[in-house]
């Protein structure tokens, strides 16, 4: 096992590093602000592959099924974001900074520029040099269908309390569900879903929809700001995806959606612990791993 991470890392190797970031992403985000949540969720899907590792960076040329191919990264999008980033923190220090580095600080400023917490993250992470391949993503992202009980254990895997789980789930705050990932919920009848919204998803996404993966809802009615809406859209029986409506229902996941919807304050402070910890899984420090000069290719 490798050392761990430490804030202030780059110090002497690159003390620049989280401006170009920061800069880079200010002028992406002012172009496009769904790139916020699409860097977020990148960021998740990296960490649950292998660790947090920028392997769901690399493409086909690496040999093999990418993991990015899997049906589980559906959605998944603005890779070519970091890669670009990459190139302005190579010209600065060239071989320096891992692309695993760069997620986790893209993904910081993502929130950050979505107006919520700027959250101080601990650095040193390597790339991996093996490519995952896609079987390995199929199995290890969590099905649409998860419950609470599977949601739970997932982060208590990454040593998440209850609060916590609760908090990094608010990570679905921001962005869009396509249609496809909904259908299966407006088959059945739900009693804890609200009348209204269920006529409004069923608008968007109405059975036998030809377009299921074009088609999306919002995640919440603020969809581009990092904010506690997620938590009252659950509580009103609005939530989107089945696991954020559980949220409401779980008698040990109640209590802090009913904290964070009331108190906005509290789910930054729940959410930046968690998400130092979802971003601390499973890294590679050290002499292990590699720094990739193309976040996309191991050679
Ligand atoms: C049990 C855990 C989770 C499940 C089952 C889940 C599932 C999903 C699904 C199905 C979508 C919609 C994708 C689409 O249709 O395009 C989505 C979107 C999203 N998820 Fe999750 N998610 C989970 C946890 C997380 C976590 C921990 C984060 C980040 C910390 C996250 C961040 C996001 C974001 C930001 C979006 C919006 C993406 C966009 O608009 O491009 N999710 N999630
Ligand atoms: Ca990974």
């Amino acid at each position: 096992k490798g050392p761990s991470l430490s804030y202030g890392f780059y110090k002497d190797s690159c003390p620049q590093v989280e401006n170009i970031i920061r800069a880079a992403l200010s002028s992406i985000h002012l172009m496009d602000p769904t790139s916020a949540p699409s860097l977020l969720r990148l960021l998740f899907h990296d960490c649950q592959v292998q660790g947090c590792d920028a392997s769901i960076l690399l493409d086909s040329t690496n040999g093999g099924t990418p993991e990015i191919i899997s049906s589980k990264n559906f959605g998944v999008r603005k890779l070519e974001h970091i890669n670009y980033i990459k190139s302005m923190v190579e010209a600065a220090c060239p071989l320096k900074v891992s692309c695993a580095d760069i997620l986790v600080l893209a993904a910081r400023e993502a929130v950050a520029l979505s107006l919520g917490p700027r959250i101080p993250v601990p650095l040193g992470r390597r790339d991996s040099a093996v490519a995952p391949s896609s079987k390995a993503a199929d199995t290890l992202l969590p099905p649409v269908s998860i419950n609470v009980d599977g949601m739970l254990q997932l982060f208590a895997g990454k040593g998440m309390t209850v609060e916590e789980a609760v908090a990094i789930m608010g990570a679905h705050s921001l962005g869009v569900t396509h249609c496809v990932n909904i259908l299966d919920r407006l088959a059945r009848v739900d009693k804890n879903m609200s009348p209204g919204f269920e006529v409004s998803l069923r608008l968007s996404c109405p059975f036998g929809s030809l377009t299921p993966n074009t088609s999306f809802v919002l995640n919440d009615p603020t969809t581009l700001m990092f904010d506690n809406h997620y938590y009252w859209s659950t509580l009103r029986g609005r939530g989107v995806l089945k696991i954020d409506a559980d949220l409401a229902t779980d008698p040990r996941t109640l209590p802090f959606v009913q904290r964070f919807a009331a108190n906005e304050g509290e789910f930054f402070r729940a959410f930046s612990s968690a998400f130092v910890k979802l971003s601390s899984y499973g890294v590679l420090t050290g002499k292990q791993g590699m720094i990739r000069r193309s976040c996309n290719r191991i050679r």
